[in-house]
Order: structure tokens, then sequence, then C-alpha cells
């Protein structure tokens, strides 16, 4: 993979990963029946993202398929650490995070394996939640100096998404998750999400896999079962964020109530040069430092081709 992070597995030329070619990794999954049409496809798709019938079958099909053996795999565990213990074994779900830099598509990908993971017979129940929700309010980041810092593990409060997901993992019967609105750019005060014991639970976002912070038992990281970590060129993605803020400028800042609203009357280039510095003082920055360095602690990782198509698939064997 180029956009090369220092690791452990960098300097001896191994690796904790095996990798497969987009080819080899679509003929694992050949009896799997693509449970989705076209149309349904087309409504998961983000904007900008040119998701279609063959990506999901060659890549998120077999996905799918790993995660169900996954999910199997770790009912049994959890029901045979549960008769050791001498416990009535309580069914607890399945936490899969998916981390990646700013539009690199990871809501696409996490709407698409809720939809793929719910249609498997013993995971009906999938919720999905985005760690936005537990960003802090912009009163409270303005405050902190942290307004140019959204995104940044910093930028979150990151005991109360700790504490969201664990009480979910351990059985609650409802868990609530703040709601944050990309029109308002900020944390609704009232708004909510509200989760009831899923089979599966998917949380999607840019930090997902950090590791704690010195002084810090635990991170989110620590409780899930299976990570997914969405790669492509870094001069992929800057470009998809452009083109995606040139959409949304013709798009959603029109309204009035977006925060954006102000970047609605600019001009193409205007707007393209703005997008431009968002990304290399906020995004990139975030992607760089904090975000690419947590890639190979992933479980899984999809490195996309400048078109957005999942080129090679990398499994964690170790
Ligand atoms: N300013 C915005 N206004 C409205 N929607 C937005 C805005 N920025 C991002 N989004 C939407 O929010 C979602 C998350 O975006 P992002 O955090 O960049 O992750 P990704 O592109 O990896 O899914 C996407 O569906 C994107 O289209
Ligand atoms: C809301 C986000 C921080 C993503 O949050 P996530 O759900 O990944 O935790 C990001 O989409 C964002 O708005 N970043 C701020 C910089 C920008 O406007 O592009």
């Amino acid at each position: 993979m180029s956009d090369a992070v220092a690791s452990p597995w960098n300097n001896d030329h191994s690796t904790p990963f095996v990798e497969l070619s987009r080819a080899d990794w679509a003929a694992l999954a050949p009896t799997t029946r693509l449970p989705l049409r076209e149309t349904e496809i087309v409504q998961l798709r983000g904007l900008g993202e040119p998701l279609d019938l063959g990506e999901v079958t060659d890549v998120y099909l077999p996905l799918s398929r790993l995660l169900n053996l996954y999910a199997a795999g770790a009912r049994q565990l959890h029901r045979a650490t549960s008769d050791f213990l001498g416990e009535r074994a309580q069914r607890t779900p399945f936490v899969i995070g998916v981390a990646g830099s700013v539009a690199v598509g990871k809501s696409t990908i996490a709407r698409l394996l809720r939809e793929l993971l719910a249609r498997w017979e013993d995971t009906p129940r999938v919720e999905l939640v985005t760690t936005d929700g537990f960003l802090l309010p912009n009163a409270e980041l303005t405050r902190r100096g942290l307004m140019d810092r959204k995104g940044f593990p910093e930028s979150y409060d990151r005991r109360a998404l700790l504490r969201f997901v664990a009480a979910v993992k351990s059985g609650a019967a409802e868990v609530r998750s703040p709601f944050y609105s990309h029109l308002s750019y900020d944390i609704v005060p009232d708004a909510q999400i509200v989760v009831r014991q899923p089979d599966i639970l998917i949380v999607e976002g840019l930090n997902v896999l950090q590791p704690p912070g010195p002084g810090h038992g635990l991170a989110v990281s620590d409780l899930f079962d299976f990570t997914l970590y969405v790669d492509a060129r870094t001069q992929d993605i800057a470009r998809w964020y452009e083109d995606r803020f040139l959409k949304l400028q013709r798009g959603a800042f029109s309204n009035p109530k977006s925060y954006f609203h102000r970047y609605a009357s600019m001009t193409e280039s205007e707007a393209r040069s703005r997008s431009r510095e968002i990304w290399t003082e906020i995004n990139e920055p975030n992607l760089v430092r904090n975000i690419r360095p947590t890639r190979s602690r992933a479980t899984l990782v999809l490195r996309k081709d400048s078109n957005h198509a999942v080129s090679k698939v990398l499994l964690r064997k170790v």
C-alpha cells in the first residue's frame, strides 16, 4: 500500500495481513445470493459515490459473508465462556467499527453493510451509529479553541462514546446516542438516536480505531469484534472531498438553515478554493496525523482505487 505508515510490520517485510486482489476476494463467496436490488443500492449511495451491483457482488457480499461467520464464531465463544463461568449466556451484540478519512465513503459502506447483514437470518437486527453524535457541541469546541479541529480525536467526548458502546454491548435494553446535524454543523440539543438490543451494532467514524490515550484504560476500539478501515490515496480522497463540496454547495448549502449557506453564492472557483482550504487545514492533517496511523490496527482494509472501486482487500491473519 502507498501512503505508508510506520508500524512494526513495515520494517521486517512481514505484515499482519493477507492481501487479496479484487478478483480473488470476489471468488470467495460465489454461492451467496445478492439480497439487494439495484434500486435499493442506489438509495444507499452517498453523494458522488458510484456504488453499483458489480461492486456490491464482488466486494461487499463476500465481506458480509465473512462478517456473518465472525459473528457466529463470537456467539459460540461467548456461550463457551459463559459455560466455563457457570453463567447463563446472555446474547450480546457483535460490534463492528468502520474507520477512514473524511470523504472516503465510510457512510455508504456502513449503510450497505447494515442492509446486507440484516438479511442473514441469524442477525436480523442491525443498528448503525456514526461517531459525529459524540462530537463536542460547537459552543464547547469554541471554548476549547477546537473549532478548526472538528473530527480530530480531541474534538469528541470519547468517554461518552465508550460508555455508549459498552452499554449496548452489555445488553442494555435501550441506549441513547446524541445526534449531529450536517445541516447545522452542530449537535442537535434535544435529538437522540435510540439503540435497542441489536444483533449487530455498526459504529462508523473517523477515529474509531484510536488506541486509548495516556492514562486511559480503554478506548472504544477495545470493544469492537471486527474493524474495517476504508483506505484510498490521499490525492483521490482530496478530489472526492472537493467534488462533494461542489455538489453540496449547489444542493444542501442553498438551504438558508445550512451552516455553510454563506458558501452557496460563491463562484465555482471560489468554492473549490474554500474546499481545498478546509481539506488542507483540517481534514488532511487529521488523516495523516490521526486516522491513517490506525490503519494497521484494523481487522480488514478495503483499498479503493481512484474511481471508488475496491482494488484490494487486506485481511488480518494474526
Ligand atoms: N457539509 C455537509 N452537508 C451535508 N452532508 C454532509 C456534509 N459533509 C458531509 N456530509 C455527509 O455526511 C456523511 C459523512 O461524511 P464523511 O464524514 O466525510 O464520511 P464518508 O464520506 O467517509 O462517509 C456523508 O454521507 C456525506 O455526504
Ligand atoms: C462530522 C465529521 C467530523 C465526521 O464525523 P464522524 O461521524 O466520522 O465522527 C466530518 O464530516 C466533518 O464535518 N469534518 C469537519 C471539517 C469539514 O467540514 O470537512
